[in-house]
């Protein structure tokens, strides 16, 4: 078990892990595993910091494996904007509005609504709300 590949919502999570590995990010092409330094503190960047920068910066893929010769212990904290606040793809990183929005704009809350929604049919939120030519 463990947790599934998965990106995380919100702008940056700050994430420790003590004990035994098991944190992987998909990095290139291929799964890379993070190490535990003691003290550290390691800062992903998460769906709606791919979302205000218009696909910049990207939302980092992750998961995490667990064993059952050692226990493994990870604390994470998320940071958002509140609730109501309204999240798309930033005009002043638009390129003065000469680049199209690659991601549909909602209020934070409607994000989080939307990723228990069965429309979702198994696709990740972030790719749901991805502007596609067919979309
Ligand atoms: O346990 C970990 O290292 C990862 C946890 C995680 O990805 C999460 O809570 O979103
Ligand atoms: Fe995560």
């Amino acid at each position: 078990m463990g947790i599934p590949a998965h990106t995380d919502y919100g702008l940056l999570t700050f994430l420790t892990q003590h004990g035994s590995n098991g944190l992987e990010i998909f990095h290139g092409d291929k799964w890379v595993e993070v190490h535990p330094i003691k003290g550290a503190i390691l800062v992903n960047t998460c769906d709606h910091i791919e979302i205000i920068t218009n696909g910049k910066y990207k939302s980092v893929l992750h998961r995490a494996k667990v064993n059952t010769e050692k226990t493994r212990m990870s604390i994470v904290s998320s940071i958002g904007p509140s609730p109501d606040t309204f999240v798309g793809p930033m005009e002043e990183l638009l390129g003065d509005g000469k680049e199209e929005a690659k991601y549909k704009g909602m209020k934070y809350m409607e994000y989080f609504d939307l990723m228990y929604d069965p429309k979702l049919f198994g696709k990740s939120c972030l790719e749901y709300v991805k502007i596609t030519a067919n979309h």
